[in-house]
């Protein structure tokens, strides 16, 4: 089938690749025309495990191209993609004028009638709106039908969700416009779920707040931990085991971060307000959340009184592993409290330095390895669980830092590994690690 793709960021690049892979002759459409040249030149704009390979790829076979011009983009296509960011506004809601947008580009340049699938996250209701947008501006003769086809990729395993997903849910008014995309997604090997519009909207955004929700329950228990003397490890193992709760998501630390679940959870807020539904659990469970963040923060000044003048190795500033989004990353929120704490700043990420540069504006070194990063550190703040970092001897620190003091925001390593390694050892709902000769 013939695909256009409108946005080639997080999601419309991976989904653009992943449909040429499979089979499709694929046209990925983006407003920027640096992102552009770049993905002609076969080189991706993010940075995804397995992607740079499966795009040059199908480059090579003819089957995946990129263009900023829409008129040139939907010149053949059967099915148009509409993955542009949905960003949260001031108040929590989701913004729309990318999509609203995106719409009006296509209307306005297509000249077939299409499948028009909807793959950005949108609140309720949004797919029909979208729809009657696009009917005020199509061309005479060309018809449309739309689509709902929200994505549960991961960030840093994006190729891999997509191949191996749990569900592909497909949300339409008519049996025909379901059939033709279950078919088209068919060599994924998939189940597909076909349903109505607005459950498809709404699965999205309820999985996105089922997921942070166990994130920031395992946040709470795990701050409970600390006071009673339990390790949430211990918890989250005991727990994950019973088949109904499941272990996946139950890893305690300094709360989820990212271009999703802050900004779909405080949509879904936002969205039940506008219904007259207070949705107090999810708001708990943002209030964990922010809360959490700055946990590691306090145990900081607890341990030294001040930071003015300590010299703190910040390891990691991606949201999580594997990627090198900063959106939402706790980095943002920490980085910027030590600055005014008056701490020296070292930072070290292995893929996210450079945008730690554009994001971040206060004054910190960055390093090109960990070792530097460590060299005559006060004490070391981890914020993301990179295999380098966790793999990394944890006597490592002892032997680099002025003293082995690590506030760990991922619980990195087993408390056994600190004590052994003499470290003084503060991470999430867990007990601290202070050898005699700290105390
Ligand atoms: N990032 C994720 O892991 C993820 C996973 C599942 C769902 N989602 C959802 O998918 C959507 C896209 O997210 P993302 O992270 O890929 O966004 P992104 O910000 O990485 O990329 C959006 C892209 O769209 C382009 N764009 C904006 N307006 C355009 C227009 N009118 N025409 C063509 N291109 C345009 C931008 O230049 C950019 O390249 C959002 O709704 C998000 O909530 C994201
Ligand atoms: O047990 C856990 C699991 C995750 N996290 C944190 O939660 C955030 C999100 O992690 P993850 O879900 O792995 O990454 P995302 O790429 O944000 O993916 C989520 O958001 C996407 C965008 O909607 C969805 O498509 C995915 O299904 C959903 O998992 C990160 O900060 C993680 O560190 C934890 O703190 N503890």
């Amino acid at each position: 089938m013939n695909i256009a793709v409108i946005g080639t960021g997080y999601v419309g690049l991976v989904t653009g690749v992943a449909l040429s892979e499979i089979g499709h002759t694929v046209t990925c459409i983006d407003v920027d025309p640096k992102k552009i040249a770049k993905l002609n030149q076969g080189i991706p704009t993010i940075y995804e495990p397995g992607l740079s390979e499966m795009m040059l790829n199908n480059q090579q076979r003819g089957r995946l191209h990129f263009t900023d011009q829409h008129r040139v983009g939907l010149a053949d296509a059967d099915v148009v993609y509409l993955a542009v960011g949905t960003p949260q506004r001031a108040d929590g809601s989701a913004d729309l004028q990318y999509i609203e947008q995106a719409a009006l580009d296509v209307a306005g340049h297509i000249r077939r009638s299409a499948i028009i699938v909807i793959k950005s996250t949108v609140p309720v209701g949004t797919n029909l709106r979208i729809k009657q947008l696009m009917l005020d501006h199509l061309h005479p003769g060309v018809t449309i039908r739309i689509a709902s086809n929200p994505e549960f990729l991961r960030e840093g395993s994006a190729i891999h969700d997509t191949f191996h997903g749990d569900r592909i849910i497909i949300g339409t008014e008519d049996k025909d416009t379901a059939s033709v995309l279950e078919s088209m997604n068919k060599p994924f090997g998939i189940p597909v779920i076909k349903t109505d519009i607005a459950s498809s909207e709404m699965i999205k955004y309820a999985s996105n707040a089922f997921l942070a929700t166990k994130i920031s329950f395992i946040n709470e228990i795990a701050n409970l931990c600390e006071k009673l003397g339990a390790n949430v490890e211990e918890v989250a193992k005991g727990m994950g085991l019973d088949h109904r709760i499941g272990s996946s998501f139950l890893r305690a630390g300094i709360g989820y971060g990212g271009s999703c679940f802050p900004k779909d959870t405080n949509a879904l807020v936002q969205l039940a307000g506008n219904h007259h539904h207070d949705f107090n659990l999810l708001k708990s469970v943002i209030e964990v959340n922010n809360h959490q963040r700055r946990l590691l923060i306090e145990k900081m000044l607890g341990r030294f009184g001040s930071l003015t003048g300590k010299k703190v190795a910040v390891l990691g500033l991606a949201f999580k592993p594997n990627t090198d989004d900063l959106r939402e990353s706790p980095a943002l929120v920490l980085i910027p409290e030590l600055a005014r704490l008056g701490a020296e700043i070292v930072c070290y990420d292995p893929i996210a330095a450079d945008q730690g540069t554009k994001w971040i504006n206060v004054s910190a070194q960055y390093t090109e390895n960990v070792a530097d990063a460590l060299k005559d550190a006060d004490c070391a703040l981890i914020i993301t669980d990179w295999p380098d970092i966790k793999r990394m001897d944890p006597k490592t620190y002892g032997r680099l830092m002025r003293q082995a003091i690590v506030f760990d925001g991922r619980n990195c390593y087993s408390i056994p590994q600190a004590r052994a390694a003499r470290m003084e050892y503060y991470s999430i709902g867990r007990p601290d690690v202070v050898p005699e000769i700290s105390k």
